[in-house]
């Protein structure tokens, strides 16, 4: 594959931009998303998701801490058994009793975290940086000594209102204690994609050479996608999705719309690593399982994500579709759309359709049913089928 989809030159040689096996998707569908409002997962809904995920290739998924219920732990237990290819991991409190109960579930990492703000120091712990150290001191300390073979990750939980002095302090203690990653959390959707770029580059000046950096952005101001974008440009390793993007309030980051963005610097090392065409059933899966429909918009798979309907559009659709696609629909497992039958059509969209029909207009005739069509068209809606009735009765006329 070339990088054709950004510039007509098939020649050029293939440099992906931003590749992407310079990062990794830890999905949290089955974490952030049973946070969504509708998000309420039993346990048979939560092996379709792990499967469907792994099926996909996502590297990670993240599932709800075991402090929740015995069902939630039993079910954490019964979704590392699966033995997927994906890695489980779970999302716990920086808490001895959180730890313990998580340790015992089989799962292959654990995900820490603490609010650093000072929202979330007086109104959610009550603890202060002095004590969020000791805190991951003890329990970092214990899973490095009892449980070396799990990953660990620790994040400042409302990074993004947090003082930068007592973020440096944060991550360049447990770099210290050796965790395998800290995580970056746009807890209320505030940052902006610079606020998140310059604070990935910082983060990275003080934490060790092998720690990954992860990134998780809410969608609050409807920076999600970019932001997480900003995160990976400046050498983020981890971001977080859900499908659909659900999650707490209007949600998070979704993955098919992070990987649209990161398909345009990398299609074929996206390609090589997701199963992509899996995607529209993974959207699917989930607007089944919250039972909402899949917004008309939605990034790839919404149903109008792919419908072209100009003249001016659709002429130079019919020579190259990447004239007004930044993405090839098939690669991700959906097909496109061409709306002809409309008054913003023109003569080259509706010569286009009467070949198809096996119809054949001069130039000045072509003219007089396509105006005829999109006065048609100023009143009504058509659809292909008057369309084609329309052209069949004009052509003899
Ligand atoms: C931004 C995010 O999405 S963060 C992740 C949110 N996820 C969840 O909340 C998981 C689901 N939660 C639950 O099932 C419950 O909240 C539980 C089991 C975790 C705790 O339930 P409860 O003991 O009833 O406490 P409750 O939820 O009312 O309050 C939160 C407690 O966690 C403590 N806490 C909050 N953050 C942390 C932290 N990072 N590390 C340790 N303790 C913390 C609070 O201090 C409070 O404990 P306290 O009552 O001793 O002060
Ligand atoms: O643990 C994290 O990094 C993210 C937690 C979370 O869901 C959030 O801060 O919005
Ligand atoms: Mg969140």
């Amino acid at each position: 594959m070339t990088n054709d989809i950004l510039s007509p030159d098939a020649d050029a040689p293939y440099t992906p931009l931003i590749p992407a096996h310079s990062w990794a998707i830890i999905d949290s569908t089955l974490r952030e998303g049973e946070q969504f409002a509708r998000g309420n997962f039993k346990t048979g809904d939560k092996i379709e998701i792990a499967r469907a995920l792994d099926a996909f290739g996502v590297e990670f998924i993240e599932v709800t801490t075991p402090m929740v219920s015995q069902q939630t732990q039993a079910d954490i237990r019964q979704l590392t058994e699966l033995g997927l290819n994906a890695k489980i991991l779970t999302h716990v409190r920086c808490h001895m009793d959180d730890v313990q109960r998580a340790v015992d579930t089989g799962v292959d990492g654990l995900d820490l975290l603490f609010g650093t703000s000072s929202f979330l120091r007086e109104f959610s712990h009550g603890k202060n940086i002095g004590q969020i150290i000791e805190a991951a001191q003890e329990v970092i300390g214990w899973i490095k000594t009892n449980r070396p073979d799990l990953q660990i990750r620790f994040s400042a939980e409302d990074t993004f209102r947090s003082e930068e002095a007592d973020l440096m302090a944060v991550y360049a203690a447990v770099s210290k204690l050796g965790v395998h990653r800290v995580g970056l959390a746009d807890t209320v959707g505030v940052a902006t994609p610079r606020q998140v770029y310059t604070l990935v580059r910082e983060v990275r000046k003080v934490i060790h050479d092998g720690c990954g950096i992860e990134f998780h952005g809410h969608n609050d101001t409807g920076c999600a996608i970019s932001n997480a974008y900003e995160a990976v440009e400046a050498g983020a390793t981890h971001i977080d999705t859900t499908i659909l993007g659900i999650g707490e309030r209007n949600g998070i980051t979704p993955l098919g719309g992070f990987l649209a963005r990161m398909f345009t610097f990398d299609p074929q090392g996206l390609t090589e690593k997701y199963n992509l065409e899996l995607l529209p059933e993974l959207d699917r899966m989930i607007a089944r399982m919250v039972d909402l429909p899949i917004p008309w918009n939605n990034y790839l798979t919404g149903e109008f994500a792919y419908n072209h309907k100009a003249g001016m559009h659709l002429k130079a659709i019919y020579l190259n579709p990447g004239a007004y696609e930044a993405i090839p629909p098939g690669v991700f497992g959906v097909g496109r759309r061409i709306q002809a039958a409309s008054k913003v059509t023109g003569k080259h969209a509706i010569g286009h359709r009467a070949r198809e029909l096996g119809l054949h207009y001069g130039e000045d005739a072509l003219r007089r049913v396509t105006d005829h069509i999109k006065a048609l068209a100023e009143h009504n809606e058509l659809d292909d089928a008057h369309l084609e009735q329309v052209l069949r009765e004009w052509v003899s006329a």
